[in-house]
């Protein structure tokens, strides 16, 4: 796994890896089966059975505390698991073959605020072995280029979420994990930002991004629905609407959760 910060481990090249060639064939960058997770005294995680393919950008909504954050650490591995699994591009989630071929976002910007933006991504792409290229291309794929001889201490909480995003970016991981990686960005910025991951899944990037904003739903290539630790839809944008009959993504989540207890 490649934390978005400080906290990264280094890795065989993955072109060069057994690893990433035994894997390639597979549709799913993500194979999650009967995962149940507990934190603190609660079931945060309800017997999850759910896949992300590759190449997409897969959006993971739900409202606040519904288990988005808990999800996603089980993907990089570092959430205790209660039973289930979790396979990561062919190899159980967290597994060291993983860890300079999945870039994970956090919520909380883990990059160095006394060095400048440059400088961050100078460090990150050498503790990678990234080429050294790699720090302007991300710069400018998350339009930092203006910051970018600023120390990161002194930039906005936007600006210094991207860095952590251009930080994760270096070395071209196969799957991104990211984490409500839009909050606080204006629309013009969040609208960059969605170009971006599209531009990254066309060329072969698998992402996995959580929001609570439903508006960010139509953005997606797929959407997974979360609520109370349960997928309550899994679907194409499109999918939903249709089988819902909603207007937009919000309504069809309400559909989707009356129809649900209608059943009940
Ligand atoms: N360290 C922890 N110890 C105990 N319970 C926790 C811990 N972290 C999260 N939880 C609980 O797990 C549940 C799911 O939290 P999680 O952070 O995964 O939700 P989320 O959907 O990502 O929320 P948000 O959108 O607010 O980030 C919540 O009820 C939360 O209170």
């Amino acid at each position: 796994m490649r934390l978005s910060g400080a906290c990264r481990l280094t890795q065989s090249k993955r072109d060069n890896s057994s690893v990433a060639r035994s894997d390639r064939n597979s549709a799913s960058a993500i194979v999650v089966e009967g995962l149940r997770v507990r934190r603190g005294k609660a079931d945060v995680l309800r017997g999850l059975t759910v896949s992300v393919p590759r190449g997409q950008v897969v959006g993971l909504l739900g409202p606040s505390g519904s288990g988005k954050t808990t999800l996603l650490r089980c993907v990089v591995g570092v959430q205790k698991v209660a039973a289930g699994s979790v396979t990561v591009l062919g190899q159980p989630a967290g597994s060291a073959p993983l860890r300079r071929r999945v870039g994970y976002v956090t919520q909380a910007s883990s990059v160095y605020d006394d060095l400048t933006v440059r400088e961050n991504l100078r460090y990150f792409a050498r503790v990678l072995g990234a080429p050294a290229s790699d720090v302007d291309r991300v710069i400018d794929e998350t339009g930092l280029g203006d910051q970018a001889a600023q120390l990161t201490g002194s930039l906005s909480g936007g600006q210094r979420n991207r860095v952590s995003l251009a930080a994760a970016l270096l070395g071209a991981p196969e799957l991104l994990v990211l984490d409500e990686p839009t909050v606080g960005l204006d629309p013009v910025l969040r609208s960059e930002l969605w170009g971006l991951f599209h531009r990254l899944a066309h060329a072969g990037t698998s992402l996995f991004v959580s929001s609570h904003v439903m508006d960010e739903a139509a953005r997606c290539d797929r959407l997974m629905l979360l609520r109370d630790g349960e997928v309550i839809a899994d679907d194409t944008p499109e999918g939903l609407l249709q089988s819902t009959g909603a207007p937009d993504a919000e309504a069809a989540f309400l559909s989707v959760i009356r129809q649900r207890e209608a059943k009940r």
